[in-house]
């Protein structure tokens, strides 16, 4: 296969011609820089010319098997690939171009994500030196076990025991009830011959909580799984059924002592306990992945919205003005209000996931050198970041399949597929509602350091009790986002007023915190948000000084436009803490209306710049060409049910009712 640009059709050629900005300039921020828009580019074309790495039937006709095997082909052939060329699976991650192929949930994403993370995160050197290498050659494939039947949320509930025994060194895994059975972690089915487990240690009949420990599940000759151990897949899901997620039980199973991940907590041979600088230095590697989960969350919408608006841009229904041709549907008002204000959370999120990726490696170095002090923040942070932005993407992934009508229904148009992979990131890495909880009692913990006086961290300076008024103009951008951080300050403050009141009449803190519960989410929801605002506006204004005025005035209005959505949908709040008035808002909305329309006239040129081409958005009605319905008229004569004239199916059954005597 090789990389041939299309004629497009006349719609979309006309789109193209009012483009008023450098797209390859757009393109370039998005990778992260020239630089790595060319790597991804050089990967892609790579990729392109392997077609061992295209699928020859559609998924969609192939049985959970076949699914799996496919995939795993697929999966296989792209880490062979990209080392043969000189890349390494690292490369395919960090520029999405591996998941593109791969995200209907891939036999080793676990492996190359969660699996290799806490080997380099949660290993000493001994162990580092030891499995690091196995892992990044393939010799050992892995999967990271912690949920079990009855608990993901609540890890310190996990009932799986590895108890040490001091006369072998070894430590002793077992599973003790149906619910301490593991179920879900991906590719641990039929894949992995290795998993990184979570379970609560035991020393001298003292439990310390949970800890991680590398468990060879499968023998590396014959890939039988091995004694002590019972290992399985669970069976059809909503989507992401071309992995294996898996189940898995020990049975007394023995490991040794030095399969303890050991860098930040530590057992001695003689069975004592070492413990770590801080307790939760072993949720590393769901930390990170969820850093990752917003990028990636990202990447899904982005390609939602590729397609729902070139579709936009070729579809032509009813009359606008009547006996006028059939607009383009992209031409209504209420087309553009579905799509556009989930392009600019697409831009939104991209440099929120960047602005968080900072954060990540800045606390990480910390961590090196012994400072655990950034660990609440982005703790709070990441877990806020990936609620919003897999909410977004799985709401507006939804939006993008409504907006295109009949048709986005169709399995071919790829929005089902992308809906239902990106649809589980709302449950996975922690679920959502108990991740906004956790930047709840952060924020609450913050309001009630700052009332004694304590200076805040960064990301939560604006909740301090006397901010400095704001001197923006209420329309400008930064005046509305002081309004909306106003806005939080205020929902927090009346957060922490309800708890206090249920505390002083009698309640216990928790119980309080419970009947609050839903008020809490909501506060770190909008947090949140107000954090995503500020990111986009900063990267914004900073590239202001670096690129050409068009790109920065489409930029300018996407940010806008996120604001002012932002606004109309707190307008409750804001009216309530006379951050804004009626007034205000009524000319926000008109605003925002206007914006639609201007926006609406770059819009196949903003998605365009994302730069997705056809092979990995997969998608009939996404296409470069806009050749919607000679595509989807081709992809229903794959279906087997076409392969003849007349099924088995009329023979068997239909026939047969027709000539009874009903
Ligand atoms: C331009 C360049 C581009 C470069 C791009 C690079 C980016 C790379 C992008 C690549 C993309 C790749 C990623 C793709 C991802 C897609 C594939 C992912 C597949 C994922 C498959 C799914 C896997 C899983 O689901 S694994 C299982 C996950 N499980 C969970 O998440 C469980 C959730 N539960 C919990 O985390 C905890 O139980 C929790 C936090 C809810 C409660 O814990 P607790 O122990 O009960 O604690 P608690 O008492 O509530 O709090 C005590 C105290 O501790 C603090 N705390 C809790 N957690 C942490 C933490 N992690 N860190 C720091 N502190 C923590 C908590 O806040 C409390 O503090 P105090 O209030 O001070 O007491
Ligand atoms: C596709 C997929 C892949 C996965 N892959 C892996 C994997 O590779 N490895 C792995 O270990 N796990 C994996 N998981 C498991 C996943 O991490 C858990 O499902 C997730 O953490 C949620 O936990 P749960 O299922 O126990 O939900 P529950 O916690 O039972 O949630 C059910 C409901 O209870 C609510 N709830 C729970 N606790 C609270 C609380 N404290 N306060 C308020 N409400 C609460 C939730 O908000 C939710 O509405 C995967 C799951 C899926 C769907």
């Amino acid at each position: 296969m090789s990389v041939v640009v299309p004629e497009c059709c006349d719609d979309l050629k006309r789109e193209r011609g009012r483009c008023l900005f450098n797209k390859e300039e757009l393109t370039n921020i998005l990778d992260g820089g020239p630089k790595l828009t060319e790597k991804r580019r050089r990967i892609e074309k790579m990729l392109i010319n392997t077609p061992e790495l295209f699928d020859d039937v559609s998924p969609d006709y192939l049985s959970h098997e076949d699914r799996y095997s496919n995939e795993l082909r697929k999966a296989t052939q792209l880490m062979t690939t990209l080392e043969k060329n000189g890349f390494t699976y690292n490369d395919a991650v960090t520029t999405g171009t591996g998941l593109w192929l791969l995200m209907d949930g891939n036999p080793l994403s676990l492996h190359i994500s969660m699996f290799l993370d806490t080997i380099k995160g949660q290993s000493n050197p001994q162990q580092l030196q030891e499995w690091l290498p196995l892992a990044e050659k393939f010799k050992i494939i892995g999967t990271y076990a912690q949920t079990e039947l009855g608990h993901g949320t609540f890890v310190r509930g996990l009932e799986t025991t590895a108890t040490y025994d001091s006369t072998t060194k070894e430590f002793v895994l077992h599973s003790p009830t149906i619910t301490a059975t593991k179920w879900w972690p991906g590719a641990l089915g039929k894949t992995s011959n290795h998993a990184v487990v979570m379970a609560q240690l035991y020393l001298g009949g003292k439990c310390y909580g949970p800890h991680i420990f590398m468990v060879q599940l499968r023998d590396l000759e014959t890939h039988r799984t091995l004694p002590g151990i019972v290992v399985g897949e669970i069976g059809p899901r909503l989507g992401m059924n071309s992995n294996d997620n898996g189940f898995l039980q020990f049975n007394h199973h023995r490991i040794p002592l030095t399969n303890m991940f050991m860098k930040h907590s530590q057992v001695t041979e003689d069975g004592k306990y070492v413990k770590p600088l801080h307790s939760k230095l072993s949720y590393g590697t769901m930390v990170q992945t969820r850093v990752g989960i917003v990028y990636h969350a990202s990447r899904e919408l982005s390609r939602a919205l590729i397609i729902a608006i070139r579709y936009s841009a070729v579809r032509h229904q009813s009359e606008m003005v009547p006996g006028d041709p059939e607009p383009q549907i992209l031409d209504y008002q209420t087309q553009q209000y579905k799509l556009l204000p989930h392009l600019a959370s697409f831009f939104a999120l991209r440099f929120s996931a960047r602005a968080l990726l900072e954060v990540f490696i800045g606390t990480s170095a910390g961590l090196g050198s012994g400072k655990m002090n950034m660990l609440p923040e982005l703790h709070a942070l990441s877990s806020g970041l990936k609620a919003v932005a897999t909410n977004d993407a799985v709401k507006g992934t939804d939006i993008c399949r409504l907006a295109c009508g009949g048709h986005g229904y169709l399995s071919s148009s790829n929005l089902p597929r992308i809906y239902t992979a990106i649809a589980a990131g709302i449950t996975y890495e922690g679920e959502n509602t108990v991740l906004f909880l956790q930047v709840a009692r952060y924020l609450i913990k913050s309001f009630r350091a700052s009332s004694q006086g304590q200076t805040l961290p960064f990301s939560v300076s604006y909740l301090r009790v006397q901010p400095p008024s704001s001197h923006a103009p209420l329309m400008s951008d930064r005046g509305l986002v002081d309004a909306l951080g106003a806005g939080v300050r205020w929902m927090v403050g009346e957060a922490e007023r309800r708890l206090q009141q249920l505390v002083d009449s009698g309640h216990s803190p928790h119980a309080a915190w419970n009947a609050c519960s839903v008020h809490l989410v909501q506060c770190a929801d909008a947090h949140t948000r107000y954090y995503i605002c500020e990111q986009f506006v900063d990267a914004v204004s900073k590239l202001g000084e670096t690129v050409s005025s068009g790109v920065h005035e489409v930029l300018r209005q996407l940010c806008r436009l996120y604001i002012l959505h932002r606004v109309i949908q707190t307008a409750g709040i804001l009216l309530r803490c006379g951050a804004v008035d009626g007034k205000a808002l009524t000319s926000i909305e008109e605003e925002e209306c206007h914006l639609l329309a201007t926006l609406r006239i770059q819009a196949v040129s903003i998605v365009d710049a994302i730069d997705i081409k056809d092979v990995f958005l997969k998608s009939t009605l996404g296409a470069w060409d806009g050749n919607v319905y000679q595509r989807i008229y081709e992809e229903a004569q794959k279906s087997p049910l076409n392969k003849s004239d007349v099924t088995q199916g009329y023979y068997q059954y239909l026939r047969p009712l027709m000539k009874a005597n009903l």
